[in-house]
């Protein structure tokens, strides 16, 4: 008799839930619900207009994926709720949201729905890069420790930046905020009934760290008086670590996702480090790429060493036992997307549907046929700003080598290849620092639909990349957690390891390098790296300074 698991992903533009046998880890369903309102970066859905880089959402687009997509995938699977033993919450982070004393977010209150600082503010909500660098010079100037722990710098995709950005811009709306959560925290205080935040979330995206908490009162107070008690008031909640149970379905949650009251539910995680334990890659040595609309590159290690250009450095932060890193290129999937959607002609719409073929099927095949440097293109992948190695969310795209001739699979190829490049880029940071890349594991959306790019991949690193065969990696690691928050004597697992092993399969489409192309592209990234410091370091102003302009 089997029991099951249920995961759900909440990522960028949608919710996925998926139904798993708790034994062997067989998917048996899985369900996709778009947000309705999607990404904010314009206007509130009123109309209200928003500045440049911000990036929100609306809470009650998570709470339709509870509602609709894990109801649908134990009835896809006909499986009974009795059945199910636990739940795991993967999500998109450092996405917050400041929440009313009634527990309710506080975009949802008649007083407050006009204001923009009163949404959740996305991962990918730039607006905060003022405060993340005020944040980086006080760190500096205090020699506060956590500082090394980020690379040695707050990017303004964190919890903290953010935070603070609310006091500066909308100090009534930080006065009105009973509590400023993650959103995958508030999922699952809203699953359990009770207040609890993750440590891989307040590890990664809010300076926490199992040994020294959160940054001191003094250290806050330093950055504004007005956050003194910031961490027993707005930011208080127990950090419980990952993988172990949050609680059980509440009377009221369970009905809403259709499954029995005291299910367990485990401590959330954040979308891309589930990738880790999905992929199988519980080890040192084998780096996990996550790759949808950005990419997160996660690696564990035995002992900390100083990495130039992490997001973060966090023992037992994924994996208990190991320090676990992360790096990131903020722009991957979302770059390809924007040439498809805005820069992509007439011409090509026309004849990828004459030949009933998507956009990027049609341009993967067209640039397939390219050798690397044929095109005497190369892009820096910045489109979203530059997360590792340089951690400057104001640096902007740059594609070089144009001339009249260029076609557009060959900017599409180059654009592939920038993103390759920004990874190679974040593997040397690694080996640099003494700490092996061995093995690429890659999950998320993007390599099951673009062979090319993971080929790219390979050919660039010069590394065999494996990928899964599951339909939803992310979501299947949520599920793992869920199955040891169940725990082994309820059908699930008492460890992340013991959960990998028996619910991960080992079979993996693997990309082996192809020798003559790794020769080619060693040339063509010295290019990039030339580009990549120039702008990057030795002239970043010309990039702010446009970007100045713009806004
Ligand atoms: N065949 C493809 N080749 C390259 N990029 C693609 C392809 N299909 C979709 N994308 C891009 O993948 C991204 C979505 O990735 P996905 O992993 O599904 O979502 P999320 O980031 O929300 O987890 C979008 O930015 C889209 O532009
Ligand atoms: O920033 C992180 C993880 O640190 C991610 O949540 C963020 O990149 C969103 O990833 P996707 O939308 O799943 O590509």
């Amino acid at each position: 008799m089997h029991k099951y698991v249920v995961g759900v992903d909440f990522g960028t533009e949608s919710g996925r839930a998926l139904l798993v046998e708790a034994d062997t880890g067989k998917e048996l369903a899985t369900h996709v619900t778009p947000y309705e309102h999607g990404v904010l970066t314009t206007a509130l859905p009123s109309g209200t207009k928003l500045p440049q880089d911000w990036a929100l959402q609306h809470p009650h687009d998570y709470l339709h994926v509870l509602k609709t997509a894990v109801p649908a995938v134990l009835e896809r699977a006909s499986v009974v709720k009795e059945d199910v033993i636990g739940i795991g919450i993967a999500f998109t982070s450092s996405t917050v949201l400041p929440l009313a004393s009634n527990g309710e977010p506080l975009c949802f209150l008649d007083d407050y729905k006009e204001e923009p600082h009163s949404w959740v503010k996305l991962w990918k909500h730039h607006a905060a890069q003022a405060e993340a660098d005020e944040i980086t010079a006080l760190a500096q100037a205090r020699r506060e420790p956590f500082l090394q722990r980020y690379g040695g710098k707050i990017s303004s995709e964190w919890l903290v930046p953010k935070v603070l950005q609310v006091l500066r811009e909308a100090p009534h709306i930080y006065e009105a905020t009973d509590l400023f959560i993650e959103a995958g925290d508030w999922i699952v205080s809203r699953l359990t009934g009770s207040l609890l935040r993750s440590s891989n979330l307040a590890g990664y995206k809010a300076l926490w760290s199992k040994d020294e908490g959160y940054p001191s009162q003094a250290f806050f107070t330093a950055l504004d008086p007005a956050m003194e008690s910031i961490l027993s008031t707005k930011m208080r909640g127990e950090v419980l670590p990952i993988g172990e149970k949050a609680g059980e379905l509440t009377e009221e949650a369970a009905q809403w996702l259709g499954l029995a009251q005291g299910t367990a539910v485990a401590v959330a995680v954040i979308d891309a480090h589930a990738g880790v334990a999905a992929a199988g890659a519980v080890h040192p040595g084998q780096l996990v790429l996550a790759m949808g609309t950005s990419t997160c590159h996660m690696l564990l290690a035995e002992h900390p060493e100083p990495v130039v250009g992490v997001c973060g450095m966090v023992d037992d932060g994924i994996i208990p036992g190991y320090v676990s890193y992360e790096t990131g290129q903020a722009a991957v999937g979302d770059l390809f997307g924007w040439y498809v959607e805005q820069a992509a002609s007439h011409e090509v719409r026309d004849e990828a549907e004459k030949e009933g073929k998507s956009l990027h099927e049609w341009l993967s095949e067209k640039a397939a046929v390219y050798l690397p440097g044929e095109t005497g293109l190369v892009a820096l992948d910045w489109w979203n700003g530059n997360r590792s190695v340089l951690v400057d969310a104001s640096l902007t795209g740059a594609l070089i080598g144009l001339t009249l001739a260029t076609k557009p699979e060959e900017i599409y190829r180059a654009l592939l290849e920038a993103t390759a490049f920004g990874t190679k880029r974040i593997i040397d940071s690694f080996t640099d620092a003494g700490i092996a890349v061995d093995e690429l594991y890659a999950v998320g959306g993007l390599p099951e639909r673009n062979e090319l790019l993971m080929q790219i991949y390979a050919d660039v690193t010069n590394r065999e990349i494996f990928i899964s065969h599951a339909k939803q990696t992310t979501a299947l690691g949520a599920a793992l957690y869920g199955a040891v928050a169940a725990g082994g004597e309820r059908g699930g697992y008492d460890s992340i390891f013991a959960a990998a092993h028996n619910m991960v399969s080992s079979t993996r489409t693997s990309y082996k390098p192809q020798p003559d192309h790794v020769a080619r592209y060693e040339e063509l990234y010295l290019y990039y790296l030339e580009l990549h410091d120039f702008f990057g370091k030795e002239r970043p102003s010309l990039m702010h300074g446009l970007k100045e302009m713009k806004s």
